[in-house]
């Protein structure tokens, strides 16, 4: 199940299914790094880019790579803890996403038992173009060939 979960913080560092957030400033206010907001700006953050930026992830940072949410000392097998403030699909801070823990046990529950007796393959080679509005979506949809798996696990045409 780790590795499942380390896979679906994969899929949503490189797809956040909420791509960009804004708020608007109900007062004059100051950003950390010192930026001036006036009130009634709008300040947008954008969890689509943080997730492919090389100063948080590294050059490998396009590579699908589920290990890179595991620890990195010697045979540590456990999860890493990561900050929302580094990985802000959920949102972060006070007004963070309140069915965080509820999503990932139905991402794990769907994922888990829909792979179990279907193997699912893409029909086309070429990559799903994805369609950064307000919640994510791929251009045209995703069409794939669903096949039940036979007793060894492997799908049976
Ligand atoms: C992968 C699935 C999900 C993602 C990526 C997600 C993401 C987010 C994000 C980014 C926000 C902040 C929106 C904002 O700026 O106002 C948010 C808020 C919220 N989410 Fe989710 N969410 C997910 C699933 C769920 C589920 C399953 C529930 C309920 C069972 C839920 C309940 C809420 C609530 C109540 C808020 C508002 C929190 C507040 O404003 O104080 N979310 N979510």
């Amino acid at each position: 199940m780790d590795f499942l979960k380390a896979s679906l913080c994969e899929s949503m560092r490189l797809y956040p299914p909420v791509p960009w957030d804004s708020k608007h400033a109900m007062f004059d206010d100051v950003l950390p790094d010192g930026t001036s907001v006036r009130k009634g700006d709008r300040v947008t953050y954008f969890p689509y880019g943080m997730g492919r930026m090389e100063k948080l992830w590294g050059k490998d940072r396009f590579e699908f790579r589920p290990d890179r949410w595991f620890q990195e000392t010697g045979s540590d097998q456990t999860l890493k803890s990561v900050s929302p403030y580094k990985f802000p699909v959920f949102q972060a801070g006070p007004r963070v996403c309140l069915g965080k823990e509820m999503a990932m046990i139905q991402m794990k529950y769907v994922v888990a038992s829909i792979l179990r007796r279907f193997e699912i393959k893409p029909v086309f080679d070429n990559e799903p173009a994805f369609a950064p509005l307000l919640t994510a979506h791929m251009v045209g949809g995703l069409k794939v060939m669903v096949n039940r798996r036979n007793a060894n696990g492997d799908g049976d045409i």
